[in-house]
């Protein structure tokens, strides 16, 4: 399990992470998305103990990570794949790794099989592509067989092939009983391998939950509606909070409420009614209206084409 506490980290008057409360449970991935910027690695890196925060404090598996004797058999992590020295080979990247706590060469052997990277094992890193990179920095977070495992972004640079390993791997790591936590910006891919979210913005926490309920309370979701009799249909649903648009003659878009809610109104006033269609909102869509204030970099619209484009 890990637990953060009250975490609060300021850099000069700027304060990335604020007061931050959450419970990363074992037996399933949790997911930490957050826009850029806001405060997912500086968090990661307290959890890690490499920053000190400013105030508050966390736990892994009851204790904080800089008190475990053997931390890499309590939690293992991938933060920056780029940090292995260039020179070394994988083997003896992980070798190195495994000498620091008594890990015998079968399980370096066992985790460069397991990230599929054996082949390629006497090879120097600085020849690596950032998936295979990617793929050593895993090798190197399971080498102490860890109960949690707190990965950085570990689908970026990898090929599609690659980012259904990861997702694979991260869901059977989870169903094993360990605690999983993992960035990323990529909605999509974390609608496929995340149950349980953490979402941050700014720095603050914004939503602690599961995947299906937060997509379901988003209120982003709709029902599409046709029926004959639209108007008196919008007349007899209309309610705070309930959002009727029609574009097109006959058919409703209805968000803020369900579409039981809507068939039974029908049914009661003996409305004809063709299609009754939910559509849940995605992942990407929520985490967009969520986050819509917390967002610190914002591209702007009349953006210019880069120079030498085309015209
Ligand atoms: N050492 C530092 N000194 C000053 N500011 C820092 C430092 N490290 C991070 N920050 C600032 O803290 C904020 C949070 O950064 P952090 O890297 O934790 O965000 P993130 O959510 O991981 O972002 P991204 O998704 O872009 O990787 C940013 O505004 C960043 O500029």
């Amino acid at each position: 399990m890990i637990r953060a506490y009250e975490l609060t980290k300021r850099y000069g008057d700027k304060t990335v992470v604020e007061d931050l409360t959450f419970t990363v449970h074992p037996g399933t991935v949790t997911g930490f998305l957050g826009p850029n910027g806001a405060g997912k690695s500086t968090t990661m890196r307290m959890l890690l103990g490499l920053d000190a925060p400013t105030r508050g404090r966390s736990t892994i598996g009851g204790r904080a990570y800089a008190t475990h004797a053997a931390p890499l058999h309590e939690v293992g992590a991938l933060l920056e794949a780029r940090s292995v020295h260039p020179g070394r080979t994988a083997f003896h990247h992980l070798m190195a790794l495994a000498h620091t706590h008594g890990i015998p060469r079968r399980r370096v052997d066992e985790v460069l099989d397991l990230v599929g990277i054996h082949e390629v094992a006497r090879k120097r890193v600085k020849g690596f592509s950032l998936g295979m990179g990617q793929r050593l920095g895993i090798a190197a977070a399971l080498l102490g067989d860890p109960a949690a495992i707190i990965l950085d972004e570990p689908v970026n640079g990898l090929d599609p092939e690659g980012v259904l390993w990861i997702r694979n791997l991260l869901k059977s790591l989870a169903a094993q009983g360990r605690t999983v936590l993992v960035s990323s910006h990529l909605m999509s891919e974390m609608a496929l391998t995340a149950e349980h979210l953490i979402i941050i913005g700014r720095g603050r926490l914004l939503a602690d939950t599961t995947v299906e309920a937060f997509v379901r309370d988003s209120g982003t979701g709709s029902v599409k509606v046709v029926t004959p009799e639209a108007g008196l249909l919008g007349e007899l649903l209309a309610a705070p909070g309930v959002q009727i648009i029609s574009d097109a003659p006959g058919i409703l878009d209805v968000r803020g409420t369900d579409g039981e809610h809507i068939g039974r109104t029908a049914a009661q006033h003996g409305i004809p009614v063709f299609e009754l269609t939910p559509h849940t909102a995605s992942l990407e869509q929520a985490f967009m209206d969520l986050t819509r204030d917390s967002v610190e970099y914002v591209a702007s619209v009349s953006a210019t084409a880069p120079e030498g484009a085309a015209a």
